[in-house]
């Protein structure tokens, strides 16, 4: 039984334990950086059975003063999930490494591969702007990104390129997995449109997969002019640049994924999104596991 002391001493080292802990955090998202852009998901998965360590070594650019750093490197992302441990036997010391459902998604050529997410989250670009979140609680700065990069972030990708294909990339990647649940599970929603805007619909991969499995659907997408500029249209798929928060294009659905619709309805007032809103969301289906915000609606 522990004395009064001893428990206020196990409580103050509980409570040092968890900050610590929380600190330190950033070292897990920044050690699977590491891993992503030292292919290490896809050296194990290439190597096709459990890969002893002495092989991941040896199949490393490593300098010869690191290799043992690996080991640690080894340890937290197995202990975040990434990879799973094997020992063969007490007598072979060598440990031995197969990959997780997770870093399946880390894969160059999974057809979902999330490796384009760490491109861009791990970007400066994207990360410097939280050194920045107290002072922007305290200025009239529109967001932290804006106070960083000097310009609200749909302006940043649309003055650099690099970052805009990036990032259409990452949501395409979302789009190709999303789709194949939606396109599945709310089948009946998309049974009855003729016509479809996709609000926000970045490239076109939801609209794609949706006119493919729907070729009776039309659809717009309809995203800011540099993300649709130049995109190949189809007799099922228009493309057409414009701002939300001005209009959107008519049809008689619409759909929006990942879509700032709150900030529409709230911020903006815009009577789209507040239609939507007062049809009240029963009548709509709203996903949060699929997407920030996930709405697929037929309307009226
Ligand atoms: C988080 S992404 C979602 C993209 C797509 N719906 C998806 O889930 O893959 C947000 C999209 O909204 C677009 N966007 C941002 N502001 C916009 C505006 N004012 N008008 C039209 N599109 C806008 C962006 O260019 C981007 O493609």
């Amino acid at each position: 039984m522990e004395t009064e002391g001893e428990e206020h001493a196990s409580k103050l080292l509980r409570a040092q334990n968890h900050v610590w802990n929380h600190i330190f955090k950033f070292i897990n998202s920044l050690s699977l950086k590491c891993a992503i852009e030292l292919s290490i998901p896809d050296i194990i998965h290439n190597y096709g059975q459990p890969m002893p360590l002495s092989q991941l070594i040896a199949s490393l650019p490593l300098h010869p003063s690191k290799t043992s750093f690996i080991t640690r490197l080894m340890k937290i992302l197995t202990h975040s999930g990434f990879f799973s441990e094997h020992h063969a036997n007490p007598n072979q010391p060598d440990v031995m490494y197969l990959i997780t459902d997770a870093s399946m998604l880390l894969l160059k050529d999974h057809p979902f591969s999330m490796k384009s997410v760490t491109r861009l989250i791990f970007n400066p670009v994207m990360i410097n702007p939280w050194f920045q979140f107290s002072t922007w609680f305290t200025n009239e700065t529109p967001s932290p990104f804006h106070r960083e990069n000097g310009m609200g972030f749909w302006d940043f990708a649309g003055r650099e390129p690099n970052f805009n294909n990036l990032f259409n990339e990452v949501m395409a990647m979302d789009s190709r997995l999303v789709s194949t649940v939606v396109i599945e599970k709310y089948k009946r929603l998309f049974e009855g449109i003729e016509s479809l805007v996709d609000v926000g619909g970045g490239t076109g991969t939801m609209a794609k997969v949706i006119v493919e499995s729907f070729p009776q659907v039309k659809c717009i997408v309809f995203d800011l002019p540099h993300v649709v500029a130049g995109l190949e249209e189809s007799q099922n798929i228009k493309y057409v640049g414009g701002d939300m928060l001005e209009a959107i294009p008519q049809a008689d659905s619409i759909m929006l994924k990942m879509m700032m619709l709150f900030a529409a309805k709230e911020r903006y007032e815009k009577e789209w999104a507040n239609l939507i809103f007062s049809a009240g969301f029963s009548n709509y289906k709203i996903t949060p596991t699929l997407g920030l915000v996930s709405i697929i609606e037929v309307y009226p």
